[in-house]
């Protein structure tokens, strides 16, 4: 047994996650057991810089410098402030604060589109200007110094320096604590960006990784009497994982634009509730590239942030949609981005749509979700035991328990890398006498 905190904070800026956890793996089965989980905010003008810094705002170098001690510094906090009545933890997970990711470009001739057979994860040599680039703020170095406790962070560059996107990570933690013996599941994360990792059945076979040309075409019926079309193309039953878009991102800059910063987010979606989406223009949305584009693949505030927001809205006025449409159109596509993807990337159907993050808190867009699925119970990771509110905190203890004990983290069929990796930089303590 190992005491262990995770630390996270995502795309939404909100606040730091902090989990206390005690992790055990003794019958080979990991088991993980919440003691204690908190979200500590940010003081509101390191969110502003962040928020900024996340926008594309320039930085000098002091200034960076400045910024990524101002993180560390939030991050030891967390740490300590959660430990408070509880024995001291031997490890810290801190996946820091993304400031900027960059997926790798696909290399020529692997551009792949919804209908199409996705790149192998396996390709020919990788040149340095193909590589994703994801930064985390927040140097472990000074939490590790902070709570005199080994801390473990930069969790994405080994994955990144491997061919994948460094995102998603937490599937791989889903796949050991979420999977099912004889359920299909999917784990929908709503947080800023939306992110699914597809558990198939422990019960089931599996058939390799992408594009290894195993296919099994019977597989595609889906066993749920689903109004929804059946997946294409088939996929070989392993896990997979993706990023699906924006999660509540793009609600909360519209909430804030259109409260005039007096809120910053539509709390159980009751404003969104309060008007029509138009089905027409989340259509003409998702025939977007990042939508149609073939897994592996991730996302951020570069791509889904205020200059696309700025778009939506336009089109949206050219529609007359009020500021409640307009939410409920936006709420729509984050909805039916999941849907989509879905439909189009997965081998089949899940029998059960698992949620976690803050969005699975919207009852608006909770509802539409149902709604879209059909007869696919959307429960949340509550529900299976499962904490969602602090769930990656969690996985971010887990990965770096893995990473001291040797054990590669990502899931290649989720991060595109070529093959399994260490996640995470180590920052020991040195002990006198120790
Ligand atoms: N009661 C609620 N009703 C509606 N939305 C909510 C509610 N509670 C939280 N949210 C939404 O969830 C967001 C925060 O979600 P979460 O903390 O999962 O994001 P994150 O971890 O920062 O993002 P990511 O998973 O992309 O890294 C808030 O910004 C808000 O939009
Ligand atoms: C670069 C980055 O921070 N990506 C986040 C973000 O938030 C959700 C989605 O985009 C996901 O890919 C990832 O986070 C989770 C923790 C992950 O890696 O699984």
């Amino acid at each position: 047994m190992a005491l262990v905190i995770g630390l996270m904070s995502g795309t939404s800026v909100d606040g730091i996650d902090a989990a206390l956890v005690d992790l055990s793996d003794a019958t080979g089965t990991l088991a993980v057991t919440l003691l204690a989980g908190a979200t500590y905010p940010y003081p509101t003008e390191l969110r502003a810089q962040i928020l900024a810094v996340c926008g594309g705002a320039s930085l000098s170098m002091a200034d960076l410098a400045d910024l990524d001690d101002a993180i560390a510094h939030q991050f030891a906090q967390a740490a300590i402030a959660i430990q408070t009545g509880h024995p001291t933890a031997v490890l810290i997970g801190s996946h820091g604060q993304t400031v900027y990711h960059r997926p790798p470009k696909p290399r020529r001739g692997e551009e792949s589109a919804v209908g199409e057979r996705a790149p192998t994860p396996y390709p020919s040599p990788l040149t340095p200007h193909s590589l994703g680039y994801s930064l985390q703020l927040g140097r472990g170095e000074a939490i590790a110094n902070a709570t005199g406790i080994t801390t473990i962070s930069n969790f994405r560059a080994a994955d990144i320096a491997a061919g994948g996107h460094g995102a998603p990570l937490v599937p791989a933690v889903d796949v050991a604590l979420l999977s099912h013996p004889t359920l299909n599941r999917c784990v929908q994360n709503i947080g800023g960006i939306g992110n699914v990792a597809y558990l198939p059945a422990r019960g089931q076979k599996a058939m390799g990784r992408w594009g290894d040309g195993m296919m099994e075409q019977e597989k595609l019926t889906t066993q749920n009497a689903s109004p929804l079309p059946t997946p294409y193309p088939p996929r070989p039953l392993s896990p997979l994982g993706w990023d699906t878009g924006p999660g509540n991102v793009l609600l909360d800059l519209a909430v804030q634009t259109f409260s005039n910063g007096t809120k910053t987010y539509d709390k159980d979606g009751n404003w969104a509730a309060s008007g029509t989406p138009c089905e027409a223009l989340v259509d003409r949305w998702l025939q977007q590239p990042f939508f149609q584009q073939q897994p592996p693949k991730s996302t951020g505030r570069e791509l889904f942030g205020a200059a696309y927001l700025h778009q939506c809205v336009a089109d949206a006025e050219a529609h007359s949609l009020t500021h409640a449409d307009i939410l409920a159109t936006l709420t729509a596509l984050t909805v039916d981005s999941i849907v989509h993807s879905y439909c189009h990337f997965l081998p089949q159907l899940p029998d059960q749509v698992l949620l976690c993050g803050g969005g699975s808190k919207n009852l608006y867009l909770k509802q539409r979700l149902q709604r879209q699925l059909g007869d696919i119970p959307v429960l949340t990771t509550d529900d299976v035991g499962l904490n969602a509110e602090f769930k990656e905190a969690i996985a971010f203890a887990v990965l770096a328990y893995w990473r001291q004990q040797g054990i590669p983290g990502n899931l290649p069929e989720a991060t595109g890398a070529q093959n399994p990796v260490l996640l995470g930089d180590i920052h020991s303590v040195y002990r006198r006498g120790a």
